[in-house]
């Protein structure tokens, strides 16, 4: 199980790589590692064991994030209200992903970005599309193309950012980090 310690921190050059793509079928240390990039996220939203184990709790994690120059993330995004089934909103391993529209409107989450491997809070919108069309295949090889927007879509863009060396910084407008262009939608 990952912790804490296992997660490189920004200045590692391993987050600056462009990682290499996932061969299929995948080996067991593969199935492993996508098995253990889940995982942290599921214990990372249990409260208890989440202040048991000393996590950060997330909603996504990158291979690079645990050292790993692999196109891989684990995504797993809550369903916020409690009354409806605590079904996610989306939840996979998303092994060489790639993002193959975007739409022309954009958005950001109104608090920013953080991301487990910066320690620091660094301040302002992280503009991103506010829908794309996503295509990966999963552990069991099958092949998926889908359609995700708000949270999920910023989530999965956060994280396939990652296989390609960006950090969620990156994207900040230096000179007026909260700069909103005017069709620039908000999401929570
Ligand atoms: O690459 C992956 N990462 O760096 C983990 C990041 C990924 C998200 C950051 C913005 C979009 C994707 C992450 O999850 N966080 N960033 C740092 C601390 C907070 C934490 C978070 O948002 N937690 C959370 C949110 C809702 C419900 C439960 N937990
Ligand atoms: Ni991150």
């Amino acid at each position: 199980m990952f912790l804490m310690k296992d997660i490189v921190r920004d200045g590692d050059p391993v987050l600056r790589k462009q990682a290499q793509k996932v061969q299929f079928p995948l080996s067991d240390e593969d199935k492993q590692l996508a098995h253990d990039l889940m995982e942290y996220l599921e214990v990372s939203q249990n409260p208890e064991l989440c202040e048991k184990y000393q996590l950060r709790a997330g909603v996504g994690l990158a291979a690079p994030q645990v050292g790993v120059s692999k196109m891989m993330a684990s995504v797993l995004v809550p369903n916020e209200d409690e009354d409806e089934s605590d079904k996610p909103l989306f939840k996979d391993v998303i092994i060489n992903p790639v993002i193959i529209s975007n739409s022309v409107q954009r958005g950001a989450l109104t608090e920013g970005e953080g991301c487990l491997s910066v320690d620091k809070d660094i301040p302002g919108y992280v503009p991103r599309a506010a829908r794309i069309t996503l295509r990966y295949t999963d552990v069991d090889g099958k092949q998926h193309q889908i359609r995700l927007k708000n949270y999920p879509a910023i989530v999965c863009q956060h994280e396939i950012d990652h296989l390609h060396g960006v950090l969620f910084y990156d994207h900040i407008n230096q000179d007026n980090p909260f700069a909103k262009t005017d069709d620039e939608i908000f999401i929570y």
